[in-house]
């Protein structure tokens, strides 16, 4: 007879099912899309998934107001419309956009700063759906307390809608140095650490015995270039999702596919100098050193 922990686990998918989703994702590009024909480009440029959302980041900066859940309609439509697996965006906290996108069937829950947040203070327990979730992080504190409320996969935050890679560098280069310094704890120091960063202790040991994330850990906001996917491919992420960076491009059918390909081969420079030759502009972007603190969607939901 099984036990009613085991029961439940069946009921709301285990965490290694939620992680293993995830895992499939390793190696690709995840696209931004707000429609079914973009859908369609991403799926043909070779992106593993999509994210279904209601606009880009970049528009969502200039547009301005309450940025919320895309409509399920258009959900259910790019999920008709593609073979990939399809991602969907709900605001940090809001329970209820993320069981209407649980409900109509998406792959993956993004629990997103991009959108306006819905609680200030609380992300969603991601361990009371089936669904999995990723969640962003500016640094490993970060990335472990998500992880601990549920998440199969995290991605850095970047400054989403920008264009301007910067803002993902530095924060996966602070995961990865928070990571190394670890290591060299005992298990004192180590539960010191998780008291003084407001880590999850348990999660600070698995990850320190591992050396890296306990679940895959991709590049997210202001990638727009080949050469910014591969970069963030060099800095040991395991995936990338992309905005605006593509259907804010001259031509997003060549900026999605050279995406792809420079995820293919990101340690391959020749290849990499083919890749980017000849593929239009890529979006114009804003830089984010200087950046006003108002302006910036990475300090929302900590
Ligand atoms: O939140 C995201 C990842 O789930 C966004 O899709 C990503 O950050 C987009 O940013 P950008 O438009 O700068 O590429």
């Amino acid at each position: 007879m099984p036990e009613e922990t085991d029961l439940e686990e069946l009921r709301r998918g285990t965490e290694l099912v939620k992680r293993g989703f995830a895992q499939m994702q390793k190696g690709g590009v995840i696209m931004d899309v707000v429609n079914a024909e973009q859908a369609k480009i991403a799926e043909e440029a070779g992106a593993v998934a999509v994210m279904a959302l209601e606009a880009v980041p970049a528009d969502i900066r200039k547009r301005g107001g309450v940025s919320r859940m895309a409509d399920p309609e258009t959900v259910t439509e790019i999920i008709d419309a593609v073979s990939i697996p399809v991602m969907g965006k709900a605001r940090i906290g809001h329970y209820t956009e993320a069981q209407i996108l649980e409900s109509i069937g998406v792959d993956m829950i993004d629990e997103s700063e991009v959108l306006t947040p819905a609680d200030n203070d609380y992300h969603i327990d991601k361990r009371e759906f089936t669904s999995p979730f990723v969640c962003g992080a500016r640094n490993l504190p970060e990335a472990l307390r998500r992880i601990n409320e549920g998440a199969a996969m995290i991605r850095t935050k970047g400054e989403a809608g920008t264009g301007d890679v910067n803002q993902a560098v530095t924060h996966q280069r602070t995961i990865k140095h928070q990571i190394r310094s670890l290591t060299g704890l005992n298990f004192d120091e180590r539960e010191k650490w998780a008291r003084e960063h407001e880590a999850p202790a348990e999660l600070v040991h698995e990850t320190a015995e591992m050396g890296r994330l306990p679940v895959v850990n991709f590049a997210a906001g202001g990638i727009a270039t080949p050469a910014d996917a591969a970069l963030m491919m060099y800095h040991e992420c395991d995936g990338i999702f992309v905005g605006s960076g593509i259907f804010g491009a001259e031509d997003p059918e060549q900026m999605g596919e050279a995406i792809v390909e420079a995820v293919n081969n990101w340690d391959d420079p020749d290849t990499l100098a083919d890749i980017a030759s000849g593929i239009g502009k890529g979006m114009k972007g804003e830089a984010n050193v200087g950046m006003a603190d108002e302006d910036k969607l990475q300090d929302r939901g900590v």
